[in-house]
Protein backbone atom coordinates (compact mmCIF):
# COMPACT_ATOMS: atom_id res chain seq x y z
CA UNK A 1 0.00 0.00 0.00
CA UNK A 2 1.72 3.31 -1.04
CA UNK A 3 2.31 5.50 1.95
CA UNK A 4 0.63 8.79 2.17
CA UNK A 5 3.95 11.11 1.97
CA UNK A 6 4.07 14.77 3.04
CA UNK A 7 4.76 17.30 0.58
CA UNK A 8 7.98 18.65 0.51
CA UNK A 9 8.86 21.78 -0.48
CA UNK A 10 11.95 20.94 -2.17
CA UNK A 11 10.33 18.50 -4.05
CA UNK A 12 10.89 20.24 -7.84
CA UNK A 13 13.95 21.66 -6.44
CA UNK A 14 15.80 18.67 -5.22
CA UNK A 15 16.71 16.87 -8.19
CA UNK A 16 17.93 20.16 -9.88
CA UNK A 17 19.44 22.28 -7.33
CA UNK A 18 22.23 20.45 -6.84
CA UNK A 19 23.44 21.12 -10.17
CA UNK A 20 22.32 24.34 -10.67
CA UNK A 21 23.08 27.49 -8.67
CA UNK A 22 20.80 29.89 -7.54
CA UNK A 23 20.52 32.91 -10.37
CA UNK A 24 22.91 35.47 -8.89
CA UNK A 25 20.24 38.33 -7.04
CA UNK A 26 20.24 41.98 -8.28
CA UNK A 27 20.99 44.19 -5.09
CA UNK A 28 18.54 46.62 -4.81
CA UNK A 29 17.93 47.54 -1.44
CA UNK A 30 20.17 47.40 1.45
CA UNK A 31 17.77 46.73 4.85
CA UNK A 32 18.02 44.44 7.05
CA UNK A 33 21.70 42.67 6.30
CA UNK A 34 21.09 40.77 3.06
CA UNK A 35 21.20 36.77 3.68
CA UNK A 36 21.14 34.19 1.34
CA UNK A 37 17.61 33.35 -0.32
CA UNK A 38 16.11 30.22 0.84
CA UNK A 39 15.70 27.32 -1.87
CA UNK A 40 11.80 26.30 -0.18
CA UNK A 41 9.66 26.75 -3.05
CA UNK A 42 11.61 28.57 -5.09
CA UNK A 43 12.46 27.33 -8.40
CA UNK A 44 15.28 28.38 -10.66
CA UNK A 45 13.95 28.88 -14.30
CA UNK A 46 16.04 25.51 -15.14
CA UNK A 47 14.17 24.00 -12.85
CA UNK A 48 11.14 25.50 -14.30
CA UNK A 49 12.26 23.99 -17.73
CA UNK A 50 14.03 26.71 -18.65
CA UNK A 51 17.44 24.82 -19.51
CA UNK A 52 16.10 21.43 -20.08
CA UNK A 53 12.98 22.14 -21.17
CA UNK A 54 10.05 19.06 -21.42
CA UNK A 55 11.52 16.66 -18.97
CA UNK A 56 11.62 19.60 -16.42
CA UNK A 57 8.37 21.52 -17.00
CA UNK A 58 7.13 17.47 -16.55
CA UNK A 59 9.15 17.50 -13.28
CA UNK A 60 7.48 20.39 -12.21
CA UNK A 61 3.86 19.39 -13.22
CA UNK A 62 4.19 15.75 -11.46
CA UNK A 63 5.34 18.29 -8.04
CA UNK A 64 1.93 20.37 -8.23
CA UNK A 65 0.04 17.48 -9.00
CA UNK A 66 1.32 15.76 -5.86
CA UNK A 67 0.47 18.59 -3.87
CA UNK A 68 -2.82 19.02 -5.21
CA UNK A 69 -5.68 18.47 -2.99
CA UNK A 70 -7.14 15.56 -5.53
CA UNK A 71 -4.58 13.41 -5.07
CA UNK A 72 -3.60 13.82 -1.89
CA UNK A 73 -7.27 12.93 -0.98
CA UNK A 74 -7.00 10.12 -3.86
CA UNK A 75 -3.83 8.91 -1.90
CA UNK A 76 -5.52 9.18 1.47
CA UNK A 77 -8.62 6.78 0.87
CA UNK A 78 -6.04 4.07 -0.63
CA UNK A 79 -3.80 4.51 2.23
CA UNK A 80 -6.28 6.21 4.42
CA UNK A 81 -4.65 3.91 8.16
CA UNK A 82 -0.93 5.23 7.15
CA UNK A 83 -2.41 8.71 6.57
CA UNK A 84 -4.12 8.55 9.80
CA UNK A 85 -0.88 7.54 11.55
CA UNK A 86 1.30 9.85 9.80
CA UNK A 87 -1.30 13.07 10.74
CA UNK A 88 -1.23 11.80 14.33
CA UNK A 89 2.50 11.60 14.23
CA UNK A 90 3.11 15.20 12.56
CA UNK A 91 0.44 16.80 15.21
CA UNK A 92 3.08 15.94 18.36
CA UNK A 93 5.74 17.69 16.14
CA UNK A 94 2.93 20.62 14.95
CA UNK A 95 0.13 20.93 17.45
CA UNK A 96 -2.72 22.68 16.98
CA UNK A 97 -2.71 26.24 18.52
CA UNK A 98 -6.20 26.31 19.74
CA UNK A 99 -5.20 23.05 21.98
CA UNK A 100 -2.26 24.70 23.05
CA UNK A 101 -3.87 28.18 23.88
CA UNK A 102 -2.29 28.09 27.50
CA UNK A 103 1.25 27.61 25.76
CA UNK A 104 1.07 30.18 23.61
CA UNK A 105 -0.24 32.50 25.90
CA UNK A 106 2.25 31.84 28.86
CA UNK A 107 5.08 32.45 26.07
CA UNK A 108 3.28 36.05 25.96
CA UNK A 109 4.01 36.73 29.92
CA UNK A 110 5.58 40.37 29.73
CA UNK A 111 5.69 40.85 26.05
CA UNK A 112 3.83 42.55 23.62
CA UNK A 113 2.29 40.26 20.92
CA UNK A 114 2.71 41.73 17.27
CA UNK A 115 0.21 39.66 14.82
CA UNK A 116 0.92 38.90 11.24
CA UNK A 117 -1.93 37.30 8.83
CA UNK A 118 -1.44 35.77 5.82
CA UNK A 119 -4.63 36.45 3.94
CA UNK A 120 -5.64 33.48 1.23
CA UNK A 121 -6.13 30.49 2.99
CA UNK A 122 -5.99 31.59 6.14
CA UNK A 123 -8.61 34.30 7.02
CA UNK A 124 -10.42 33.71 3.42
CA UNK A 125 -11.16 29.91 1.77
CA UNK A 126 -9.78 28.81 -0.73
CA UNK A 127 -11.91 29.37 -4.29
CA UNK A 128 -11.71 28.82 -8.11
CA UNK A 129 -11.83 32.37 -8.92
CA UNK A 130 -9.28 34.36 -7.25
CA UNK A 131 -11.07 37.88 -7.48
CA UNK A 132 -13.63 35.87 -5.24
CA UNK A 133 -11.75 34.75 -2.33
CA UNK A 134 -13.37 37.01 -0.03
CA UNK A 135 -13.33 37.17 3.74
CA UNK A 136 -16.36 36.74 5.69
CA UNK A 137 -17.56 39.72 7.65
CA UNK A 138 -17.40 37.30 11.13
CA UNK A 139 -13.35 36.89 10.16
CA UNK A 140 -13.28 41.00 9.17
CA UNK A 141 -14.54 41.64 12.94
CA UNK A 142 -12.35 39.45 14.38
CA UNK A 143 -9.02 40.84 12.60
CA UNK A 144 -10.69 44.22 13.83
CA UNK A 145 -10.73 43.18 17.27
CA UNK A 146 -7.15 41.43 16.99
CA UNK A 147 -5.98 45.03 15.69
CA UNK A 148 -7.60 46.74 18.99
CA UNK A 149 -5.67 44.41 20.86
CA UNK A 150 -2.24 44.02 19.08
CA UNK A 151 -0.40 45.96 16.46
CA UNK A 152 -1.27 43.67 13.05
CA UNK A 153 0.17 43.07 9.81
CA UNK A 154 -1.51 41.66 6.57
CA UNK A 155 1.17 39.79 5.17
CA UNK A 156 0.13 38.72 1.87
CA UNK A 157 1.42 37.13 -2.72
CA UNK A 158 -1.36 39.66 -3.19
CA UNK A 159 -0.99 43.56 -4.36
CA UNK A 160 -1.58 45.24 -1.53
CA UNK A 161 -3.96 47.67 -2.80
CA UNK A 162 -6.26 44.05 -4.04
CA UNK A 163 -5.63 42.82 -0.74
CA UNK A 164 -6.75 45.79 1.41
CA UNK A 165 -10.30 46.13 -0.55
CA UNK A 166 -10.71 42.18 0.41
CA UNK A 167 -9.36 43.21 4.03
CA UNK A 168 -11.19 46.73 4.10
CA UNK A 169 -9.19 47.84 7.40
CA UNK A 170 -7.16 50.82 7.89
CA UNK A 171 -6.12 50.14 11.04
CA UNK A 172 -3.96 47.47 10.06
CA UNK A 173 -0.37 47.38 8.31
CA UNK A 174 -0.08 45.56 4.92
CA UNK A 175 2.40 43.40 3.16
CA UNK A 176 1.82 42.97 -0.38
CA UNK A 177 3.69 41.63 -3.38
CA UNK A 178 5.13 38.81 -0.88
CA UNK A 179 6.36 41.66 1.02
CA UNK A 180 8.15 43.69 -1.32
CA UNK A 181 5.44 46.66 -1.17
CA UNK A 182 5.15 47.43 2.57
CA UNK A 183 2.71 50.28 4.19
CA UNK A 184 4.14 49.99 7.83
CA UNK A 185 4.11 51.93 10.73
CA UNK A 186 6.67 55.33 10.95
CA UNK A 187 6.44 55.56 14.59
CA UNK A 188 9.65 54.21 15.30
CA UNK A 189 10.97 53.67 12.04
CA UNK A 190 14.43 55.05 11.05
CA UNK A 191 12.84 55.32 7.75
CA UNK A 192 10.69 58.28 7.76
CA UNK A 193 9.38 60.99 9.93
CA UNK A 194 7.61 59.89 12.74
CA UNK A 195 3.70 59.42 12.82
CA UNK A 196 3.43 58.92 9.21
CA UNK A 197 3.11 55.83 7.31
CA UNK A 198 5.77 54.68 5.41
CA UNK A 199 5.74 52.82 2.15
CA UNK A 200 8.83 50.26 1.40
CA UNK A 201 9.10 48.69 -2.00
CA UNK A 202 12.09 47.09 -2.37
CA UNK A 203 11.49 46.05 -5.79
CA UNK A 204 10.75 49.04 -7.26
CA UNK A 205 12.86 49.35 -10.13
CA UNK A 206 11.68 45.63 -11.53
CA UNK A 207 8.08 47.20 -11.88
CA UNK A 208 8.64 47.63 -15.95
CA UNK A 209 9.75 44.12 -16.16
CA UNK A 210 7.08 42.87 -14.27
CA UNK A 211 4.29 44.84 -16.18
CA UNK A 212 5.92 43.24 -19.15
CA UNK A 213 6.06 39.96 -18.29
CA UNK A 214 2.59 40.26 -17.30
CA UNK A 215 0.70 41.21 -20.96
CA UNK A 216 3.45 37.83 -22.08
CA UNK A 217 2.10 35.75 -19.93
CA UNK A 218 -1.42 36.79 -20.82
CA UNK A 219 -1.38 36.38 -23.80
CA UNK A 220 0.39 33.02 -24.15
CA UNK A 221 -2.02 31.88 -21.73
CA UNK A 222 -5.13 32.56 -23.57
CA UNK A 223 -4.01 29.32 -25.53
CA UNK A 224 -4.67 27.34 -22.20
CA UNK A 225 -8.07 27.44 -21.30
CA UNK A 226 -8.77 28.15 -17.89
CA UNK A 227 -5.45 29.92 -17.06
CA UNK A 228 -5.80 33.29 -15.49
CA UNK A 229 -2.99 35.29 -14.76
CA UNK A 230 -3.26 37.94 -11.77
CA UNK A 231 -0.98 41.07 -11.83
CA UNK A 232 0.39 41.33 -7.95
CA UNK A 233 1.99 44.68 -8.70
CA UNK A 234 5.57 43.24 -8.25
CA UNK A 235 5.05 40.00 -8.61
CA UNK A 236 2.77 37.75 -10.78
CA UNK A 237 0.70 34.75 -10.33
CA UNK A 238 0.07 32.05 -13.00
CA UNK A 239 -3.05 30.45 -12.13
CA UNK A 240 -3.39 26.40 -12.93
CA UNK A 241 -6.88 25.70 -10.63
CA UNK A 242 -9.13 25.81 -13.33
CA UNK A 243 -7.07 23.90 -15.91
CA UNK A 244 -7.65 20.62 -16.82
CA UNK A 245 -4.52 18.73 -15.59
CA UNK A 246 -4.05 16.96 -18.88
CA UNK A 247 -2.96 21.19 -19.79
CA UNK A 248 -0.94 21.69 -17.15
CA UNK A 249 2.51 20.68 -18.44
CA UNK A 250 1.16 22.97 -21.79
CA UNK A 251 0.93 25.68 -19.40
CA UNK A 252 4.26 25.05 -17.45
CA UNK A 253 6.15 25.19 -20.88
CA UNK A 254 3.96 28.75 -22.12
CA UNK A 255 5.41 29.87 -18.93
CA UNK A 256 9.01 28.71 -19.50
CA UNK A 257 9.00 30.51 -22.49
CA UNK A 258 8.30 33.33 -21.68
CA UNK A 259 10.86 33.52 -18.57
CA UNK A 260 13.66 32.36 -20.82
CA UNK A 261 13.69 36.06 -21.66
CA UNK A 262 14.18 37.31 -18.02
CA UNK A 263 16.67 35.52 -16.17
CA UNK A 264 15.98 38.14 -13.52
CA UNK A 265 12.42 36.54 -12.45
CA UNK A 266 12.21 33.14 -10.28
CA UNK A 267 9.05 31.29 -10.29
CA UNK A 268 8.00 30.28 -6.54
CA UNK A 269 5.51 27.19 -6.44
CA UNK A 270 2.11 27.90 -4.33
CA UNK A 271 -1.21 26.02 -4.15
CA UNK A 272 -2.08 25.52 -8.09
CA UNK A 273 -0.03 28.65 -8.55
CA UNK A 274 3.05 29.85 -10.18
CA UNK A 275 4.20 32.66 -8.72
CA UNK A 276 7.13 35.07 -10.93
CA UNK A 277 8.99 37.28 -8.69
CA UNK A 278 11.69 39.41 -9.16
CA UNK A 279 15.11 37.43 -7.85
CA UNK A 280 16.08 39.66 -5.00
CA UNK A 281 16.86 38.48 -1.43
CA UNK A 282 13.26 39.73 -0.18
CA UNK A 283 10.56 37.59 1.03
CA UNK A 284 7.71 37.34 3.37
CA UNK A 285 10.22 36.66 6.60
CA UNK A 286 11.83 40.04 5.87
CA UNK A 287 8.76 41.65 5.54
CA UNK A 288 8.19 40.47 8.83
CA UNK A 289 11.62 41.50 10.34
CA UNK A 290 11.69 45.09 8.80
CA UNK A 291 7.98 45.48 10.27
CA UNK A 292 9.09 44.34 13.45
CA UNK A 293 11.79 47.33 13.22
CA UNK A 294 8.89 49.27 12.16
CA UNK A 295 6.95 49.10 15.18
CA UNK A 296 10.49 49.28 17.50
CA UNK A 297 11.23 45.70 18.23
CA UNK A 298 14.32 45.08 15.98
CA UNK A 299 16.48 43.90 19.17
CA UNK A 300 13.94 43.73 21.51
CA UNK A 301 13.14 40.76 24.12
CA UNK A 302 10.17 41.68 24.81
CA UNK A 303 8.18 40.89 21.43
CA UNK A 304 6.09 37.59 20.50
CA UNK A 305 5.70 37.74 16.86
CA UNK A 306 2.98 35.50 15.80
CA UNK A 307 2.90 34.40 12.22
CA UNK A 308 -0.22 32.15 11.44
CA UNK A 309 -0.17 31.10 7.40
CA UNK A 310 -0.89 28.32 4.49
CA UNK A 311 1.39 28.61 1.85
CA UNK A 312 4.96 27.90 0.90
CA UNK A 313 5.48 31.35 1.12
CA UNK A 314 4.91 31.76 4.71
CA UNK A 315 7.66 29.81 5.33
CA UNK A 316 10.57 32.39 4.92
CA UNK A 317 8.29 34.12 7.58
CA UNK A 318 8.33 30.93 10.27
CA UNK A 319 11.95 30.29 9.29
CA UNK A 320 13.01 33.84 10.49
CA UNK A 321 10.78 33.13 13.65
CA UNK A 322 13.20 30.07 14.60
CA UNK A 323 16.68 31.22 13.32
CA UNK A 324 14.87 34.28 15.81
CA UNK A 325 14.26 31.66 18.61
CA UNK A 326 11.32 34.32 19.18
CA UNK A 327 7.84 33.81 17.90
CA UNK A 328 5.22 31.68 17.46
CA UNK A 329 4.67 30.25 13.31
CA UNK A 330 1.36 29.00 13.15
CA UNK A 331 0.87 26.30 9.78
CA UNK A 332 -2.87 26.30 8.55
CA UNK A 333 -2.95 22.97 6.71
CA UNK A 334 -5.45 20.11 6.94
CA UNK A 335 -2.84 17.47 6.12
CA UNK A 336 1.22 17.08 6.95
CA UNK A 337 3.45 19.14 5.57
CA UNK A 338 7.21 20.01 6.24
CA UNK A 339 6.88 23.27 7.96
CA UNK A 340 8.73 25.60 10.23
CA UNK A 341 6.23 26.07 12.02
CA UNK A 342 5.52 24.77 15.51
CA UNK A 343 2.03 24.94 15.82
CA UNK A 344 -0.80 24.09 13.29
CA UNK A 345 -4.72 25.06 12.66
CA UNK A 346 -6.32 23.64 9.75
CA UNK A 347 -8.42 25.76 8.59
CA UNK A 348 -9.41 29.91 8.77
CA UNK A 349 -12.67 28.81 11.45
CA UNK A 350 -10.02 28.14 13.28
CA UNK A 351 -7.72 30.78 12.66
CA UNK A 352 -10.90 32.96 13.38
CA UNK A 353 -11.44 31.00 16.72
CA UNK A 354 -7.50 31.49 17.71
CA UNK A 355 -7.97 35.17 17.29
CA UNK A 356 -11.32 35.50 19.37
CA UNK A 357 -9.29 33.55 21.95
CA UNK A 358 -6.12 36.54 22.26
CA UNK A 359 -8.74 39.16 21.80
CA UNK A 360 -10.57 37.31 24.78
CA UNK A 361 -7.49 36.73 27.02
CA UNK A 362 -6.34 40.61 26.28
CA UNK A 363 -9.67 42.29 27.69
CA UNK A 364 -9.56 39.57 30.89
CA UNK A 365 -5.80 40.74 31.15
CA UNK A 366 -6.78 44.20 30.99
CA UNK A 367 -9.76 43.98 33.47
CA UNK A 368 -8.08 42.41 35.87
CA UNK A 369 -4.97 44.95 35.69
CA UNK A 370 -7.24 47.75 35.84
CA UNK A 371 -9.20 46.23 38.70
CA UNK A 372 -5.21 46.59 40.51
O1 LIG B 1 0.10 35.11 0.39
P1 LIG B 1 -1.35 34.86 0.15
O2 LIG B 1 -2.24 35.95 0.69
O3 LIG B 1 -1.77 33.50 0.66
O4 LIG B 1 -1.52 34.86 -1.43
C1 LIG B 1 -0.98 33.78 -2.21
C2 LIG B 1 -1.74 33.69 -3.51
O5 LIG B 1 -3.12 33.62 -3.14
C3 LIG B 1 -4.08 33.65 -4.18
O6 LIG B 1 -4.09 32.39 -4.82
C4 LIG B 1 -4.57 31.34 -3.98
O7 LIG B 1 -5.93 31.62 -3.60
C5 LIG B 1 -6.87 31.68 -4.70
C6 LIG B 1 -8.23 32.09 -4.14
O8 LIG B 1 -8.64 31.22 -3.13
C7 LIG B 1 -6.88 30.31 -5.41
O9 LIG B 1 -7.78 30.36 -6.51
C8 LIG B 1 -5.46 29.98 -5.89
O10 LIG B 1 -5.45 28.67 -6.46
C9 LIG B 1 -4.48 30.01 -4.74
O11 LIG B 1 -3.15 29.82 -5.18
C10 LIG B 1 -3.83 34.78 -5.13
O12 LIG B 1 -4.74 34.72 -6.20
C11 LIG B 1 -2.39 34.80 -5.61
O13 LIG B 1 -2.18 35.92 -6.44
C12 LIG B 1 -1.51 34.92 -4.38
O14 LIG B 1 -0.16 35.05 -4.75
Amino acid sequence: MPKQSAVVPETIGAVVAAATPLPKPTRVFSFPPPRQPTREGRLTQLELGGGGGAARANAWVDSMRASSPTHARAAAVAAATAADGEHAAWLVKHPSALDKFEQIISASQGKQIVMFLDYDGTLSPIVDDPDAAFMSDAMRAAVKKVAKCFPTAIVSGRCRDKVFNFVKLAELYYAGSHGMDIEGPAKASKHAKKGKRVLFQPASEFLPMINEVYQALLEKAKSVPGAKVENNKFCVSVHFRCVDEKSWKLLAEQVNSVLREYPKLTPTQGRKVLEIRPTIKWDKGKALEFLLESLGFADSVDVLPIYIGDDRTDEDAFKVLRERGQGIGILVSKSPKETNASYSLQEPAEVMELLLSLVKWKQQMLKAHSRG
